[in-house]
């Protein structure tokens, strides 16, 4: 008999215990108690998820795609009904405030909706050979989308429905089954979504659902001859590796960033300060897109640097249950590593403007001006609430140091000139340049992309579906 919080696996419409008799406990990120358990998998049962999925996948395929958005539209309203539920499930796994959770689970809601309309009018195209020189009007190419078969979805923890819903969808519309392994802190509120999509009707197999050790079946799952194509998001360590165990599959990678806020000259200073300290800081800087340096000319620092103080210091710092803005770190190794991060900066004569305190996993709002590039915190990823202020002496050092990053996810440019705008957003070697407003993915139909270490190939609905289907292209000769 199952214990309340030890959650299964889902294969082929049934969900399971493993026969390893092996469960992986989920602690909370702000109570330290044990949240819930879920099943260590063994290889032979990835084996069966795999297997299962192939066989689901030609009948699913099969099917008009108006009855595949049938089963998208049933999954959105199922979500919705279990707002409240889903969303108290992944504020006590992941500890992201009660009121962000929420709103996860109601965008996710929104991007399977629009995944399933965007599906609906996603077709192939139609070619004829006289274009080509000596070619012929009788020649005609009729070219399909096709789906690729099973789709191997990886997600991190930062956004347990959001970033799984954005590849399972995609993949259900244009015809491929799913083997969907949620990040093991994060695969409770996994678990949540997959039973919302089973009361929608999910065939049996087309969505299996696997968890266990990375040290197990990682590498089993990505290198799995069964696997047809892989939809990653996580950090870029993990991404690499996974890269170059994947062989001759379509890879599509989301990794790591170091967005920068380049504050320009003209900048309006304090709407650069607001969109500055909520991209920074928000769900404590556990986001892909979080601001994590700010390039000010040295005769605007100390004016910007106060108009930040002021606005952190506002922030709220506590539990995810009373809606605090800063809420503990997801575990003690990921607010060492940010106090290692902060500790070294200090010891280089970075300037604490606010913050630097702990308390267990809780990490407060840390401000650091004068951060120099001998810093680690200039160019390391802290998944935390901490920001460095780097002080520059010309618009070209901005640049240089943006596209010095090992990563190239996105990045700000705050400037109330146009032209200012365009130049330098041209210049940055990064997926996105937001101008005027904070990093961050969405709306969700737009190219979500990162370049260098940020990652690989491109996500947003539309891309999504291209990226899960391949042209199968018929020839006439009349
Ligand atoms: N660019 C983006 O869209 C985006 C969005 C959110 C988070 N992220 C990044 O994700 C990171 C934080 O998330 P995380 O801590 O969950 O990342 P992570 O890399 O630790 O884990 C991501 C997923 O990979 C799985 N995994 C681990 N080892 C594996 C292996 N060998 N083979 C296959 N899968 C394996 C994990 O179980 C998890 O499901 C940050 O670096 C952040 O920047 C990027």
């Amino acid at each position: 008999m199952m214990s309340m919080n030890t959650y299964p696996y889902l294969i082929n419409g049934q969900w399971q215990e493993s026969t390893t008799n092996e469960t992986i406990e989920l602690v909370s990120p702000y109570t330290e108690e044990v949240v819930g358990s879920v099943q260590a998998m063994s290889r032979d049962e990835v084996d069966e998820a795999i297997h299962g999925a192939k066989r689901a996948q030609q009948e699913w395929a099969a099917l008009p795609v108006n009855k595949r958005a049938e089963l998208l539209y049933a999954w959105a309203d199922k979500l919705e009904e279990r707002v409240d539920e889903i969303g108290q499930i992944i504020m006590r796994e992941v500890g992201k405030n009660l009121s962000d959770a929420k709103k996860e689970v109601v965008r996710t809601a929104e991007i399977i909706r629009y995944t399933a309309e965007e599906g609906l009018r996603f077709t192939g195209g139609f070619m004829q050979g006289d274009s080509f020189p000596g070619g012929s009007k009788n020649k005609m190419a009729i070219i399909k989308k096709e789906a690729l078969g099973v789709v191997l979805a990886i997600s991190p923890f930062n956004y347990p429905v959001n970033l799984a819903a954005a590849k399972i969808a995609p993949a259900l519309i244009t015809g491929n089954a799913v083997v969907f392994k949620p990040a093991t802190q994060g695969a409770i509120s996994g678990v949540k979504m997959v039973e919302a999509l089973q009361d929608a009707g999910l065939p049996s197999g087309l969505l299996n659902l696997v968890t266990g050790r990375g040290s197990v079946i990682g590498d089993y799952l990505t290198s799995h001859p069964g696997i047809d194509m892989i939809t990653f998001t996580g950090g870029t360590g993990t991404g690499q590796h996974l890269s170059q165990q994947a062989s001759m599959v379509p890879v599509v990678l989301e990794l790591g960033g170091k967005d920068p806020a380049l504050v320009l000259e003209d900048a309006d200073l304090t709407l650069a300060a607001d969109q500055i300290v909520s991209g920074a800081f928000s769900y404590s800087g556990q986001r892909c897109t979080a601001i994590k340096r700010v390039f000010v000319l040295e005769h605007q620092a100390d004016e910007l640097v106060g108009m930040l103080k002021e606005r952190v210091e506002k922030l709220s710092v506590g539990s995810p249950v009373d809606n605090s803005f800063i809420v503990p770190l997801i575990d003690k190794k990921s607010a060492d590593y940010v106090q290692g991060l902060i500790d070294d900066a200090v010891n280089k004569q970075a300037t604490v403007v606010h913050g630097n305190e702990r308390d267990g996993n809780l990490l407060h709002p840390t401000l650091l001006d004068h951060v120099t590039r001998e810093m680690r915190v200039a160019w390391e990823e802290p998944f935390g609430p901490v920001l460095p202020i780097i002080r520059v002496s010309s618009l070209d050092e901005m640049i240089e140091l943006t596209n010095e990053s090992e990563f190239g996810l996105q990045a700000s440019v705050f400037t109330q000139n146009v032209n200012n705008a365009f130049t330098v957003a041209d210049k940055l070697d990064v997926g996105t340049v937001q101008v005027n407003g904070r990093t961050e993915r969405g709306p969700d139909h737009f190219p979500f992309i990162g370049v260098k270490q940020s990652g690989l190939g491109v996500q947003g609905i539309g891309r999504s579906l291209e990226t899960m289907t391949r042209d199968k292209v018929t020839v006439i000769n009349l």
